[in-house]
Order: C-alpha cells, then structure tokens, then sequence
C-alpha cells in the first residue's frame, strides 16, 4: 500500500520508527517530514500528508504530533480527507470500519511504540464497511446546511 507519513517536531521520531517498520513489511511509505528536532510548526506537515492522500500520491496517510490533536485537526481542513485521531487499536478499526478514515493521526507523547503499531496495523488492514455507514461519511462531503 501507498503510505505517507509527516510530523512535527514532538511526532518526528516515533514517525522515523513507523516508517521503517512499514518499509520493511513491503509497502510504498513517502516520508514527508520533518526529520529532526528543530521546532515546526503541524500545520504545514497536516496539509502535507492530507495533500498526498487528497491528490492519490497515497492511499492512506498517518500523522503524528506531540498528541495527535493539532496534525488530526490540521489534516482534516482538506475535505478530502477523514482523520481519526486514536489512542488505541480498536478505535482504529472503528474509524476504518464506521468512517472510512483514510489519515490516522497518533500523539507521540502519549502512545508507546507497541500501542501506535497496533493501531496503524488496525488502520491498514480493516476495510471499509459500507452498507448504512457510507450513507453517513457521505454526508460528511456535503456543504452544511441549516437544517444540519
Ligand atoms: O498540536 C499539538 C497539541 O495539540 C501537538 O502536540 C504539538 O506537537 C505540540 O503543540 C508542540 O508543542 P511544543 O511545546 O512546541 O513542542
């Protein structure tokens, strides 16, 4: 699978680490940043990663942050995408499942290397559901409306 990673400056290292761990299961990973600990700002790394996948350079993106709030909220202003912020592997199935998230964001300062392997294996290999769940992110697409 096609996979891009950014991060800010709290998220770059547990980032480095899920790359490598992606690349060696075979998938396609575009790092996209940052790569050190100099200061950075998540916005810019957020529209990095939500661009990949909003343009098809990716299939799914994963973004981390200190605590995954500020990069999930930053990904989400592009419409094309559905980032579910998660602490654990279960809410990643959910959001695959129920949401059709295609950005997990994770906080690097809050999550231990075991927990946030399991939840991006839990964002990569669960499918979509459909049925009575489409019905609803389809609506997440639409403009608001009063009425909403
Ligand atoms: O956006 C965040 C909080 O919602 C992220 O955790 C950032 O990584 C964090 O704000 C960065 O903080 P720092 O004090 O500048 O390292």
């Amino acid at each position: 699978m096609n996979i891009a990673l950014a991060s800010d400056h709290a998220g770059y290292g547990l980032k480095d680490e899920l790359v490598g761990w992606l690349r060696e299961q075979g998938h396609d990973v575009i790092d996209l940043g940052t790569n050190g600990p100099e200061s950075v700002d998540y916005p810019s790394y957020g529209a990095l990663v939500a661009e990949a996948v909003a343009g098809g350079a990716a299939e799914r993106g994963i973004a981390v942050c200190g605590s995954g709030i500020g990069i999930s909220i930053a990904v989400n202003r592009n419409p094309a995408c559905r980032c579910a912020r998660v602490d654990d592997p279960v809410s990643a199935q959910l959001a695959r499942e129920h949401n059709d998230a295609n950005v997990l964001a994770l906080g690097a300062r809050l999550i231990g290397s075991d927990m946030a392997r399991a939840c991006v294996a839990a964002f990569l290999e669960t499918p979509f559901a459909g049925g009575r769940h489409a019905r609803r992110v389809d609506q997440l697409s639409k403009p608001l409306q009063d009425s909403d």
